[in-house]
């Protein structure tokens, strides 16, 4: 494959991107929920307009921009419009990604299952006061989840070049539901499962130096982190290969 990318050198991308997300959710769940970040009335200044998430989202997705985050192809904002030009001097990243991948974002989605689902059923009731730091720890999250939901435009792209000939009628036929099942592979989605529930239980245990000292309670269930990558993770980075497919002969 060119470039040196194969679907296997991808699949351990992923599986260490799975580190990322799970230590993420880990330092979220210091904090309860804090509600307040997220009530668009709870600040209200010319400068912070709408919620606090939004404004510290959509500025430090400004300042990052600015630094060259999103000249890097793996990475897309949430807040694509009016995002300043890079200032750093240009990196050549390789290109792997046929040209109209570019367009495809859908952090849209990813936004509001992380608030609208997945926050509810980590972090606790609560509020501490630290909607800062909160908003910072939801950043890093959702940046993770977008960064290995949006890895499914590489994916795709060696899968297809793997087997154009199996690839291309459902292509131009525009058959989503084929192109599904082509790019689906049911028993690396079960191993995916498995293996985030034990390195959530790996990475969120209490660890002490009495060994007999064993209480089983995990920094976040492990049984959320499955359904995390289950129900949302998994189907969202097939929606992108579906969507990468459907323009991969424009
Ligand atoms: C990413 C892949 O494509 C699909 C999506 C998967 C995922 O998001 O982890 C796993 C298996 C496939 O059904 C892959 O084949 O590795």
């Amino acid at each position: 494959m060119a470039n040196g990318v194969t679907l296997e050198s991808l699949r351990q991308s992923l599986i260490r991107q799975e580190d990322t997300i799970i230590f993420s959710l880990i330092e979220r769940a210091r904090f309860p929920s804090n509600s307040p970040t997220y009530n668009e009335s709870y600040v209200s200044t010319p400068t912070f307009s709408g919620s606090l998430v939004h404004s510290v989202v959509k500025e430090t997705e400004a300042l990052q921009a600015k630094a060259g985050r999103y000249e890097n192809p793996e990475e897309h904002p949430f807040f694509p419009d009016n995002l300043p030009p890079s200032v750093v001097p240009p990196y050549n990243f390789t290109e792997v990604l046929h040209p109209p991948a570019a367009l495809i974002n859908i952090n849209k989605d990813i936004w509001d299952m992380y608030f609208k689902k997945l926050l509810q059923l980590f972090a606790a009731r609560g509020d501490d006061g630290n909607y800062a730091s909160t908003v910072a720890s939801d950043l890093v999250c959702l940046q993770a989840l977008s960064r290995r939901i949006h890895y499914g435009k590489l994916v795709a792209e060696v899968k297809f070049r793997e087997s154009p000939a199996e690839y291309e009628p459902a292509i131009r036929a525009k058959d989503r539901d084929a192109l599904m099942k082509l790019l689906t592979f049911e028993s690396v989605e079960e191993a995916v499962k498995k293996r985030v529930a034990k390195k959530a239980m790996v990475f969120g245990q209490e660890v002490t130096l009495n060994n007999d000292d064993k209480k089983e309670k995990y920094k976040v269930d492990p049984s959320v982190v499955s359904r995390l990558y289950g129900d949302w993770i998994m189907p969202l980075t097939k929606l992108v290969q579906v969507e990468y497919l459907l323009r991969r002969l424009d």
